[in-house]
């Protein structure tokens, strides 16, 4: 805005067929002007519609970007795969700016936990999939935009025709198996991926396989004849797929809403530039982002490509060079076949549902003297134990126990006697905001194991059956032989099944879940 008000007396001499256009949005047919055409006075001949030139005045009018550029956005298909934290912002930069046609990729739908950051949904459309509810907002945000909503997962079935038919790919996605998909689908279509991540009140970003066109390295002359050299791909930067217990998600880790905003925003910027090829020129770099650092942002220029590059390395360098993505098997590369790094169980584990373990807690099931000192233990981190927790609950996180479940057990066995009973005397679901640290029960055997969403427990009960297994076959282990006099056959860990949000749903409807 500018108060320079020679300006208010500038008035366009619009004629009547364009002042007629001014009231609606202009056609299909009239978007496809070519920018090569000759500017004329006639209305069909101009590029944009009236409405189009007041609504990208402010860009139009920059020296930097002017109508070609605003032509070559409009001309853009952008192919965006998941409408979440990231992809909310960057869909809502992308049509405004004027991104002619928007394709949105997500299988899942509006959560009320996601409000907070994920800004194209509102209450309104909680419970509705996230690429309908974002191609509602683009609409209202710019009805020149063409959305093409697809409610199901990016995969390998559809990974080759989505990407090779958009000009760019924006991965606003939160796991590392579509990050690999995405990228490889990229280096084999030759095209670059534009990559967000936030976790936490942190954020990255990046261009992949930049410049796809260019040879690996710089010329050795130094000369920029060829431009610049092509960036890396997702697999050059991680060969390996992290091990899936060290990858924390969103709804495991927090995310700081601003964050996501911040990235997904500079994925709708890095993408204009390149669609109107104003980035390709800059080396591949990663900028990373701090909310609580300073300074906040820090840029680290990234290597070219690996020529040993299993994705886009030079053949003759790599021995299996993918090719065929259906030959590809991600869920093994990436770890996930594992059944304990899904909270699958081995088997064997005892396990309660939400409702029995209401029924011990209210009426002292196993307060007997044959089965002393029962424990219920939340194995949540201690900042979710802090939001809220059930009564007479010990917290022992689960990232504390998967460090060391052996001295994990030695703690349960200290805890026991500091103990009080499990059982409550009268409401079950009792809650308590407060961070208690201690309770127990005199009379069970049992330690049961409770986290938000039932899998952490899972692990967790599994970690310490087999951590009590070795210390039991152990000889000469002065401690469990005092443990063992004091109950031969040991704890029975019994994990809680569907944890915090199951007691939620199905004991006490008013027990908060976050
Ligand atoms: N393979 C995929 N295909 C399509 N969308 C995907 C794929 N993988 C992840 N996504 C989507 O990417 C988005 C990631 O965003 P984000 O992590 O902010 O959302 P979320 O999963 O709803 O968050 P929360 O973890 O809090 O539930 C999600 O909407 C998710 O459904
Ligand atoms: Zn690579």
């Amino acid at each position: 805005m500018s108060f320079n008000n020679t300006m208010m007396h500038r008035q366009s001499t619009a004629n009547a067929a364009s002042l007629a256009k001014q009231q609606g949005v202009c056609s299909t047919e009239d978007n496809q002007s070519s920018s090569a055409e000759p500017s004329s006075l006639a209305a069909d001949t101009y590029p944009l519609c009236l409405s189009e030139y007041t609504r990208y005045g402010r860009q139009l009018i920059l020296p930097s970007w002017g109508m070609p550029s605003q032509l070559a956005l409009k001309r853009s298909r952008v192919l965006v795969v998941g409408a979440g934290g990231l992809g909310c912002p960057a869909i809502q930069y992308l049509a405004a700016a004027g991104v002619g046609h928007i394709t949105v990729v997500d299988h899942d739908v509006v959560e009320r936990s996601n409000l907070a950051r994920q800004i194209l949904h509102d209450e309104a459309t909680v419970g509705l999939s996230k690429v309908e509810s974002a191609e509602r907002a683009v609409q209202r945000i710019n009805p020149h935009v063409r959305v093409d909503s697809i409610a199901s997962a990016f995969d390998k079935t559809n990974a080759m025709p989505l990407v090779s038919s958009h000009d760019l790919t924006l991965d606003c996605t939160d796991n590392v198996l579509t990050r690999y998909l995405i990228s490889d689908t990229a280096v084999l279509c030759s095209k670059q991926v534009v990559s967000g991540a936030a976790q936490g009140v942190e954020g990255q970003l990046m261009v992949l396989n930049k410049n796809p066109h260019n040879s690996d390295a710089a010329p050795k002359d130094g000369s920029s004849a060829a431009g610049p050299s092509r960036g890396p791909c997702y697999r050059c930067m991680f060969p390996k797929a992290p091990r899936p217990d060290d990858v924390v998600d969103c709804s495991d880790g927090g995310v700081f809403g601003g964050i996501t905003g911040l990235v997904g925003t500079l994925q709708a910027v890095e993408s204009i530039k390149l669609l109107s090829d104003m980035g390709a020129s800059t080396p591949p770099a990663l900028l990373l982002c701090s909310a609580f650092s300073y300074p906040p942002f820090r840029s680290i220029k990234l290597r070219p490509a690996r020529p040993d590059c299993r994705s886009c390395g030079n053949p003759e360098n790599v021995e299996s060079r993918i090719s065929d993505l259906a030959q590809e098997d991600y869920a093994a590369f990436c770890g996930l076949n594992d059944v304990r790094g899904q909270g699958g169980s081995r088997g064997g584990r005892d396990r309660i549902s939400v409702q029995d373990l209401a029924g011990i807690l209210q009426n002292g099931a196993e307060t007997t003297q044959a089965n002393p000192r029962s424990l219920l233990i939340d194995v949540r981190p201690k900042v979710e134990y802090g939001i809220v927790s059930l009564p007479n609950t010990c917290n022992i996180p689960y990232t504390d126990l998967r460090r060391n479940p052996s001295e994990t057990l030695r703690r349960i066995r200290t805890l026991q006697n500091s103990v009080a009973p499990i059982s409550s005397s009268g409401n079950p679901s009792n809650r308590s905001t407060s961070k208690q640290s201690t309770c127990a029960s005199k009379v069970s055997p049992s330690i049961y194991l409770l986290c938000r969403r039932g899998n952490d427990s899972q692990i967790a009960a599994d970690l310490l059956h087999e951590a009590q297994d070795e210390q039991a076959s152990t000889t000469g282990n002065e401690e469990v032989h005092t443990f063992a006099a004091q109950r031969a056959d040991g704890f029975t860990f019994v994990d809680v099944i569907g944890g915090l949000q199951a007691w939620s749903k199905e004991v006490d409807p008013s027990f908060p879940v976050y």
